[in-house]
């Protein structure tokens, strides 16, 4: 049955990150994101949250660049066509080229409001199963190894389940060294965020000794040939992040072996629908994946959930707590994590609430667009 849409709103959000995050590429604070809201005729609202930074240094896309292709391209396409299934949005996003954190943000609305037009759970939509998740911490590059010893140390306790520490040259092996010496038992990984490439060999064999899960995205953003060759020589397995936009990177990058293990961002790969493929594809080369995290506020949040009750995702993912990122989140309840388990909601949809008035607080701009 057609979904009909009267209605897209586009909210931009400022947030302020509780701590700053520090990656190879810099640090950010303040968060500017959009909330997309797609409405129906019979007043139920579906929510999705726009990923990309202010500045491109994670992909080549935007906050800036997320309005300009929503509001100039996507949702004219919206407005012209018939949708019956929100796996037909990507379809219809196709002549479109990349701008994944943009689709993404307008897929993941219409997803919502189909699930709670059924009245089930967005996990249930997606074919989920997990009533529970496990989730992992990222922590961002510290000022001391110290400083780091106590937040890995507050983490563990907390109860995370794995522990993902940002990696560059000149703060890796060394570090990781005594992170591991401190907890010898802790599921640790790293992200490098492609700050290496393969003349560093030598240099990231090294974390062979260390017995870490993964490293994430050693070597460039757009590659997949020179991941194949350090996969080859190291143990360590390595999992991909910035190089996976699609189904298609992923059968090439299994296909030459450059990596065993894949973190899947909505975002990043334009949505729900495509997201949902890449699992269902590495589960069938039983390739391991996990939900990566975008410092999303409580609609990604709730999203980055409910794709991870889907069965492949066999690894903890980023998606922790809201008070590891918020003050104040604009869902409720905001996500809590208990002994590193989300338990996944039963309500339809994204199965948390708006807080209309923490969405109003925090909202700088508006945009409807009508049907
Ligand atoms: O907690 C989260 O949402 C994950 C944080 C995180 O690790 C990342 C967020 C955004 C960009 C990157 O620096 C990074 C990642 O590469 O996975
Ligand atoms: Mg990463």
């Amino acid at each position: 049955m057609t979904i009909p849409m009267k209605q897209i709103k586009l909210r931009k959000l400022k947030m302020r990150l509780k701590d700053p995050f520090t990656t190879s590429f810099g640090t950010m604070q303040d968060k500017e994101f959009y909330i997309t809201e797609a409405i129906d005729a019979d007043g139920n609202r579906g929510f999705g949250e726009s990923v990309a930074f202010t500045s491109p240094w994670y992909s080549e896309e935007t906050v800036q660049t997320n309005l300009h292709v929503m509001e100039d391209f996507l949702i004219k396409i919206l407005q012209e066509n018939e949708i019956n299934h929100p796996n037909e949005v990507s379809e219809l996003f196709t002549p479109i080229k990349r701008n994944n954190m943009a689709k993404a943000a307008l897929e993941g609305a219409v997803w919502d409001l189909y699930a709670k037009r059924k009245g089930i759970p967005l996990a249930e939509a997606l074919g989920g199963e997990k009533q529970e998740i496990d989730v992992g911490i990222s922590i961002g590059i510290q000022p001391t190894v110290n400083d780091l010893l106590t937040t890995v140390e507050h983490y563990v306790q907390a109860g995370y389940k794995r522990i993902k520490i940002k990696i560059k040259p000149g703060w890796d092996v060394d570090v990781l060294r005594e992170v591991r010496a401190q907890f010898p038992h802790t599921p640790i990984m790293a992200d490098a965020n492609s700050a290496y490439t393969l003349k560093d060999i030598k240099h990231l064999q090294k974390l062979d000794d260390l017995n870490l899960t993964m490293i994430e995205q050693p070597l460039a953003h757009d590659d997949i040939v020179d991941h194949a060759e350090l996969q080859a020589v190291m143990k360590t397995p390595i999992c991909l992040d910035e190089s996976i936009h699609s189904l298609e990177d992923t059968r090439k990058a299994i296909q030459l072996g450059s990596c065993k293990i894949i973190n899947i961002k909505i975002g990043r790969v334009g949505g729900l629908t495509e997201a949902k493929r890449i699992h269902d594809y590495c589960q069938e080369h039983g390739i391991a994946v996990w939900c990566g995290g975008m410092l999303e506020a409580g609609v990604g949040r709730a999203h980055n959930i409910a794709l991870t009750t889907l069965t492949q995702f066999n690894l903890p993912g980023d998606t922790a707590g809201s008070s590891r990122y918020w003050e104040k989140d604009i869902i409720n309840p905001e996500v809590i994590v208990e002994n590193g388990v989300i338990k996944v909601p039963n309500k339809s949809g994204i199965g948390y609430d708006i807080d209309e008035d923490a969405l109003e607080e925090f909202t700088i701009e508006k945009k409807v667009f009508n049907f």
